[in-house]
């Protein structure tokens, strides 16, 4: 297996800098999850390291080997699309042993790993199917399958569950963590799913406008927001901001409190009045939504159910420890 490094990685098209310095270190084994939003690079930053495209400057290293001028083919590199990008006419079993056919593999060891692999993601009933035969988890699955075959150093994976539905994104984010805890492979995988990247990695990198924002655990990302960027991204439903006049508790110098949902309170008497617009009853919990002065929404979960409801207005605190205090420039006090 790998670890990856990038050193001040640029990229631009034409004139316009699309990633602008990026450096990270990935170990060997690691989990580790690109999020943004959409158009801030993940998918770019990817095939970068893929080799799918070049760097503009700065430099890429698998395993300590500068890998730049080394081709896509020859990176040990292999990516699992948003799309499958399998081949219609050839079956399961096809799709998965095209690669290593291609690479001169012997048919004996190319049975023996499409095989294993099959095994693996239960696929071994389907392998005569073709791909329309088969249901998008299914699909996403031998896409995965033609990944393990070629035993890459890095497994990379683009954005794979956005064509699945709800339910079947939360099964298979399970299978392919459970892939990674089974294989001990480095995996890179992009997403634009907070939940996602929260759920699966074991090292989540905020990326906005092409620049690293924040690298943490899941936790600490939640826990300690480094600006109110992360902390609006990270979490949910979203943290809530207003302004610190509001908050006389907060630190010197805050411009924005971040409260989250979770954390806010009713109380018997201020700092907040909420006036509620909406109550959703959820059996469990109750998301009250409303402002607390004009323009700030603001949102607040209660554990069980309410009899709280729209147009009432509720006093509203948050314990002092679960305060974030921000700057006038966003980042954290
Ligand atoms: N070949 C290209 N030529 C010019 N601009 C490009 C090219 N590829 C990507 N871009 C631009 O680079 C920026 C980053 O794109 P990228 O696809 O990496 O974002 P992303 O974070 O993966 O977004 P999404 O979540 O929407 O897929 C976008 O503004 C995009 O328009």
């Amino acid at each position: 297996m790998a670890t990856l490094e990038l050193s001040n990685v640029v990229k631009s098209f034409d004139k316009t800098t699309i990633i602008h310095g990026v450096d990270l270190a990935v170990s060997d084994g690691e989990f580790v999850v690109f999020v943004g939003p959409s158009g801030c690079g993940k998918s770019t930053l990817l095939r970068i390291i893929s080799g799918l495209e070049p760097a503009t400057s700065g430099d890429i290293r698998i395993d300590g080997q500068r890998v730049n001028e080394v081709t896509a083919a020859h990176r040990g590199c292999s990516m699992v699309f948003q799309s499958y990008a399998l081949y219609p006419h050839m079956s399961v079993y096809d799709n998965m042993a095209f690669g290593l056919e291609n690479l001169g593999v012997a048919k004996a060891v190319i049975e023996t790993k499409v095989t294993a692999a099959a095994t693996m993601l239960q696929l071994g009933p389907l392998l005569q199917r073709k791909p329309t035969q088969l249901s998008g988890g299914q699909r996403q699955r031998v896409a995965i399958g033609r990944s393990i075959v070629r035993e890459p150093k890095l497994f990379l994976f683009d954005e794979p569950l956005s064509n699945l539905d709800a339910e079947l994104r939360v099964s298979m984010r399970a299978e392919i963590r459970d892939l990674h805890a089974r294989l001990g492979a480095t995996m890179i995988y992009v997403t634009h799913d907070q939940v996602e990247a929260m759920t699966m990695a074991d090292k989540i990198v905020v990326l906005r406008a092409g620049r690293i924002e924040q690298v943490g655990t899941p936790l600490e990302l939640y826990n300690t927001p480094c600006n109110q960027f992360v902390a609006g991204f990270i979490g949910s439903p979203r943290m809530n901001f207003v302004p610190a006049a509001e908050f006389p508790s907060a630190l010197p110098g805050t411009h924005t409190v971040g409260i989250r949902p979770e954390h806010a309170q009713l109380a018997d008497s201020g700092p907040l009045q909420l006036k509620i617009k909406q109550v959703e009853q959820l059996g469990s919990t109750s998301i009250l939504h409303g402002h607390v002065v004009p323009d700030a929404p603001f949102e607040l979960i209660l554990n069980g159910q309410t009899t709280i409801q729209r147009g009432d207005t509720v006093c509203v605190s948050a314990p002092p420890e679960q305060l974030h205090c921000f700057d006038s420039n966003g980042l954290r006090l």
